[in-house]
């Protein structure tokens, strides 16, 4: 069987980085493109020899069309200011997408739906493994613990994230949500500050921390009266995500269209 061939977009980044190493290790995966926003200094650059691996023989490019033109499937962990130009891209060439960024609003969400009408796109928060499991744990744990018991989300990230709280808090409050039956818009409380009064019953907390190097710690606690629960991870590298990623690319390129998370492609849905 043929390689899966796949383009890297934010190719300079941490995750980009991440994401060529990966491809370079990865039985029946190759680097078929790599792109990164006009005006970095990695444009030019060898993809491989950047991310610190042998030459790839691949030039980043900030022509996203050119990147996609040799691609069976694109990864794209940039910022959203990117989400636009990527979907018309793929649309163009007719290339699967693996969606990591994180911090999309509504209209991006919309724009991913559409194309998800007529192409294969997986999209996720966290493409670790763990934390796709802890979704379905924390789910878990909200329908048979109810509302009485308070969930609170903590999350701790290095100090050069720039969203808040994270993709993946938000998506744990979407599990506790949905294991309550609630929209999480309804309930979250994102800030506190002040006299906050106390705690409204029913509602889901944030809390974000950011320094150093940290990859991604959650927490998702769920407290009550005399006794509390916690259900958590922490990523130690950004490999993990890479590594699940990569392996969600191979997954996407082979499907149907429509929108797929990280739960699909473990068989968890
Ligand atoms: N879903 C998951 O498992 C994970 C998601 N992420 C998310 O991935 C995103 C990137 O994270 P990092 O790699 O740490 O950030 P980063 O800042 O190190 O890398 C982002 C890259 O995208 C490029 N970029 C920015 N705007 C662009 C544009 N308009 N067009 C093309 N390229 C553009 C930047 O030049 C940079 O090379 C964030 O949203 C982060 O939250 C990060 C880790 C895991
Ligand atoms: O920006 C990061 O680094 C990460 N972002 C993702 C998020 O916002 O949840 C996933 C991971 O925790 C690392």
């Amino acid at each position: 069987m043929s390689d899966i061939r796949i383009a890297v977009l934010g190719a300079g980044g941490r995750m980009g980085r991440a994401l060529i190493r990966t491809i370079e290790a990865t039985n029946g995966a190759v680097l078929a493109g790599a792109s990164d926003r006009a005006g970095s200094e990695v444009i030019g650059q060898d993809a491989g020899v950047l991310a610190g691996a042998r030459a790839a023989n691949v030039k980043i490019v900030d022509d996203v069309a050119a990147a996609f033109a040799q691609a069976d499937v694109a990864i794209d962990f940039t910022a959203p200011g990117a989400l636009d130009a990527h979907l018309a891209a793929a649309r163009a060439t007719k290339t699967a997408l693996v969606i990591g960024t994180t911090g999309l609003q509504a209209p991006q969400e919309s724009a991913i739906a559409a194309f998800a009408k007529d192409f294969p796109v997986i999209r996720s928060a966290n493409y670790s493994v763990g934390v796709t499991l802890l979704r379905a744990l924390v789910r878990q744990a909200a329908t048979v613990l109810g509302p009485d018991y308070d969930a609170e989300i903590v999350e701790m990230h290095h100090n050069a994230k720039v969203d808040a709280p994270s993709g993946t808090a938000l998506a744990l409050g979407r599990a506790v949500a949905a294991g309550r039956n609630v929209q999480l818009e309804n309930v979250w409380v994102k800030e506190r500050d002040g006299h906050t009064g106390a705690r409204e019953p029913g509602t889901i907390g944030f809390a974000t921390l950011r320094g150093g190097d940290v990859a991604g710690d959650h927490t998702v606690y769920f407290a009550a009266a005399g006794e509390r629960l916690e259900l958590g991870h922490r990523a130690t590298s950004r490999e993990v995500f890479a590594t699940g990623a990569v392996r969600a690319a191979l997954w996407v390129a082979k499907q149907k269209p429509g929108l797929y998370d990280m739960d699909d492609v473990l068989g968890l849905t």
